[in-house]
């Protein structure tokens, strides 16, 4: 069969889109790990598909895949093409568009042509949601070997999992090894997407993003707004905060507990091509 995909990004975050309203099409996950093979596929960080909804109120369904082939709950960046992607493909005229996710429903709002408001709906800072095999904290620290090193992370469920950890400095080769041993930690027993957070100023944060199934990614839109909501938690963010991520600016805003997370940022197309699947 020879499929037709969209390639895009969000600050170089990476996505194959496809199709799955006007033609069904349905992936394994061999299929997911070729096609997101950089040598041997067409190489990106999720799979995004477009399927006509199952619920009433809801214009899509949204399913994502990581490039190792798991499904997952939610993906930021991918949010923002997936709205751009709909729009232009004539799918919908919609500005404001209601999407179904595996975590719940999500709005994306498309401010301009290329930059796109998501609502992300509420996080959770309760270990059970992510899920992470440890009772609540009052301060919703808590301590985490990886390697050698001890780090203080805060776990926190935007859809899907983050483990948010403060650091002076931001080094590649912790980003990868840290990265890896905790995404895999046997506490996350779905494993987790891991931030890297420098605080820069409370509005303003440098921002780096193992991301589970993937490894480090230019930036990951959910882990923009793990690091907020936890920065915000832990009293060292302001409400609205510039994360400043390998691939360029998010831009993200929490009220605090009971308001859901906006999240702003660009989304860009790449190319069109099809490919034997
Ligand atoms: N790149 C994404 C997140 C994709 C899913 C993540 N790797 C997971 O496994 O939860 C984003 O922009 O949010």
């Amino acid at each position: 069969m020879l499929l037709k995909f969209t390639k895009m990004h969000g600050l170089g975050n990476d996505f194959v889109v496809v199709d799955a309203v006007s033609r069904k099409v349905f992936f394994n996950k061999q299929q997911i790990e070729r096609l997101s093979d950089r040598n041997w596929g067409i190489g990106f960080d999720q799979l995004l598909v477009v399927e006509p909804p199952t619920q009433p109120d809801m214009d899509f369904r949204y399913r994502i895949y990581n490039s190792d082939g798991s499904e997952v709950e939610h993906c930021g960046n991918g949010a923002r093409c997936f709205a751009k992607f709909v729009l232009e493909r004539g799918l919908t005229n919609k500005r404001v568009i209601n999407v179904e996710t595996k975590r719940g429903s999500i709005q994306l709002r498309v401010v301009e042509d290329d930059l796109v408001t998501v609502d992300m709906g509420m996080p959770s800072f309760m270990p059970a949601d992510l899920p992470f095999s440890a009772d609540p904290s009052s301060n919703s620290l808590y301590p985490l070997k990886a390697g050698s090193k001890e780090y203080q992370i805060t776990p926190v469920s935007v859809g899907n999992p983050h483990a948010v950890i403060k650091v002076d400095e931001l080094f590649d080769e912790e980003v990868a090894t840290a990265g890896a041993l905790i995404e895999n930690h046997d506490l996350f027993p779905n494993n987790v997407n891991v931030g890297f957070m420098k605080v820069l100023t409370p509005s303003e944060i440098n921002l780096r993003v193992y991301e589970r199934g993937v490894g480090e990614t230019q930036a990951c839109g959910t882990g923009a707004c793990a690091a907020v909501v936890a920065g915000i938690k832990q009293g060292w963010l302001s409400p609205k905060v510039t994360a400043h991520l390998r691939g360029g600016d998010l831009h993200i805003e929490w009220q605090g507990e009971g308001s859901p997370i906006l999240m702003t940022g660009p989304a860009a197309k790449v190319f069109e091509g099809q490919i034997y699947l």
